[in-house]
């Protein structure tokens, strides 16, 4: 699907595991046209290769350079260094992806002005092919550009291409999102066992009623309000479940680890596109 070009990873982290899991899986590429490279950790990209089938020779800055596509995946803080360090060797015909939460794409832009960037949120469900990606392109970036990188994040889920202004939302909802839920699950299983269940049987019980509801959800032409009316008998157990939900509040809890995640994307980003004006 991108036909023989290379990808190179900048950061081996979670994130850029998940995306290298999900693009091979996916058969979009092939693992020898992957190189990567990582901070220190020597072992942790070793484990990276042996995983994946990347040989041992693309664990190298020098070829991650020269890669068609660059996928820039690591923690907003460090993003200064990785400019620092490989700004001078991005080229004009190079796709430049950032996963980094918060960092406007005209952060790129202003300190490299000569390559096409994208900023994209995937999440972590990329390792199982369902992740859900929003993407915007800077100005350099055409419709060619975007097209590539809607293609490899096609392959791996859901793609939507979004104004950059709603990148902190979907930061705060999908990019975290998977987050959100393993709480719940984690907080569903300690019910469970609270209940009377082994643990065992509380995760296989609250997985299998997770993928259910998601996918009856996702195949229905209903709302969620309606399919959890449709759970719910009058005066039955259900009823009294969600009874408690509203009494400890947890839709606002939701809304506000949302807003708050949101926030925090913004803040990030303020702080970058501060920068950018300093520095005119
Ligand atoms: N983890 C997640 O669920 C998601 C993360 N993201 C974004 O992806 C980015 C990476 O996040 P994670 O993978 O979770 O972080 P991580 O901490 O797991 O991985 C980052 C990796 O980058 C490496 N690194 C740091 N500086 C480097 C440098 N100068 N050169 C090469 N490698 C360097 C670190 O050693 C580390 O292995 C972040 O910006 C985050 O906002 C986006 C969506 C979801
Ligand atoms: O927690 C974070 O900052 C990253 C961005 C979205 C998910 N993880």
């Amino acid at each position: 699907m991108i036909g023989d070009k290379k990808i190179g990873f900048i950061g081996a982290g979670a994130m850029a595991e998940a995306i290298i899991s999900g693009i091979i899986s996916a058969g979009v590429i092939k693992s020898d046209q992957i190189f990567i490279t990582n901070r220190k950790n020597q072992e942790r990209l070793d484990q990276i290769c042996r995983t994946y089938g990347i040989p041992a020779e693309n664990k190298n800055a020098h070829h991650v350079r020269q890669a068609d596509i660059v996928i820039i995946a690591v923690k907003p803080k460090d993003i200064d260094l990785v400019l620092q360090i490989w700004g001078a060797h991005f080229f004009a015909e190079q796709l430049v992806i950032s996963v980094a939460a918060g960092i406007p794409v005209t952060y790129f832009e202003k300190k490299i002005d000569r390559v096409a960037f994208i900023r994209a949120m995937p999440n972590t469900a990329s390792h199982v092919r369902l992740s859900a990606t929003a993407i915007c392109g800077g100005t350099l970036a055409n419709s060619r550009d975007l097209d590539l990188a809607h293609r490899i994040f096609c392959a791996i889920g859901k793609v939507l291409v979004v104004k950059e202004e709603l990148m902190d939302a979907v930061t705060g909802l999908s990019g975290s999102g998977p987050a959100y839920f393993f709480y719940m699950i984690e907080s569903l299983e300690q019910a469970g066992i609270e209940a009377g269940l082994s643990r065992d049987v509380a995760k296989e019980l609250i997985l299998q009623t997770f993928m259910g509801a998601a996918q009856m959800l996702y195949m229905s032409q209903k709302e969620a309000s309606q399919l959890r009316q449709e759970v719910t008998s009058p005066g039955g157990t259900t009823m009294a479940g969600l009874e408690m939900l509203n009494r400890y509040d947890m839709k606002e809890a939701m809304i506000q680890a949302v807003l708050h995640a949101t926030n925090r994307s913004k803040e990030i980003e303020k702080l970058y596109a501060s920068e950018c004006k300093t520095e005119e």
